[in-house]
């Protein structure tokens, strides 16, 4: 199909049909390295739908997702993994009865697995990275605390951190700021500021308020279609945009 492109990820033709409904549709997009890039869009309009196609869960019925130019939609979950696409759901799956430290540990790639863990040695660097990313995310001082006892926001960003652990080169949030305090979200923007400055980063977001502070680039989706892409001021701006998105 389409030759080498310089972008991280190039989606091109990409369908998904449920039962004759295309959740997705014939969808065209590119993701430049170290881009921080924002999906907004109505209820339905196939955000989550096109998170879940490019790390493997959902199937794509034609069309292409290629990732540093190899195909992804012939892979299996995993394997997406391994290759650097690292995604968060919107509820948190941390381990509740584990510290901090312990839940990054676990989430060190060579970790991983029942091998892993059997065989896995607290190594100097595997401290280190945790060490790293619980101050990138803020969690510096709770390393000892029981995940379960974590404020909402703090959950987030330790799921997050353990994303972080892969060191992915594609990291995929759905609407990391839903239940949060208005505090925890800035401390979230300023987060995924920092986090995007050595990977690229796609968010799905509702919060305008948020979108704004983090936004460089946007996409609008609608019925499975891009709406709109561009800067955060033209989308705003956009006739069409506030008609099926921002003026609800
Ligand atoms: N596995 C599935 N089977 C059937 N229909 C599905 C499936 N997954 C998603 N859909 C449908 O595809 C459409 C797009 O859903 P999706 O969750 O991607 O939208 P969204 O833009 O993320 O919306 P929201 O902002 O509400 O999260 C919806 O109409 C949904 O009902």
């Amino acid at each position: 199909m389409s030759t080498s492109t310089d972008f991280l990820l190039a989606i091109e033709d990409l369908t998904v049909s449920f039962d004759g409904f295309k959740a997705v549709d014939t969808l065209n997009m590119y993701i430049d390295k170290n881009e921080l890039r924002v999906i907004i869009g109505p209820n339905g309009a196939g955000k989550t739908t096109l998170l879940d196609l490019i790390c493997g869960k959902t199937k794509a019925s034609s069309g292409s997702i290629k990732f540093k130019n190899h195909e992804l939609t012939k892979q299996a979950e995993h394997e997406i993994v391994r290759t650097g696409v690292g995604r968060k759901f919107q509820t948190p799956s941390i381990y509740e009865n584990l510290s901090v430290y312990e839940n990054l540990e676990v989430s060190y790639p060579e970790g991983r697995g029942v091998f892993g863990s059997l065989f896995f040695k607290s190594t100097d660097k595997v401290r280190d990275t945790v060490l790293q990313i619980a101050e990138e995310i803020q969690l510096l001082d709770e390393l000892d605390t029981e995940a379960a006892v974590l404020s909402h926001g703090q959950k987030q960003w330790l799921e997050i951190g353990m994303l972080l652990m892969q060191d992915p080169e594609l990291l995929m949030l759905d609407e990391p700021v839903a239940g949060m305090s208005a505090k925890e979200r800035d401390e979230t923007a300023e987060l995924l500021n920092r986090i995007c400055q050595n990977r690229s980063v796609i968010v799905i977001e509702h919060d305008m308020e948020f979108v704004k502070k983090i936004a460089r680039k946007v996409t609008v989706l609608h019925q499975g279609k891009i709406l709109a892409e561009g800067a955060m001021d033209n989308v705003q701006n956009d006739e069409k945009v506030i008609e099926v998105y921002l003026g609800h």
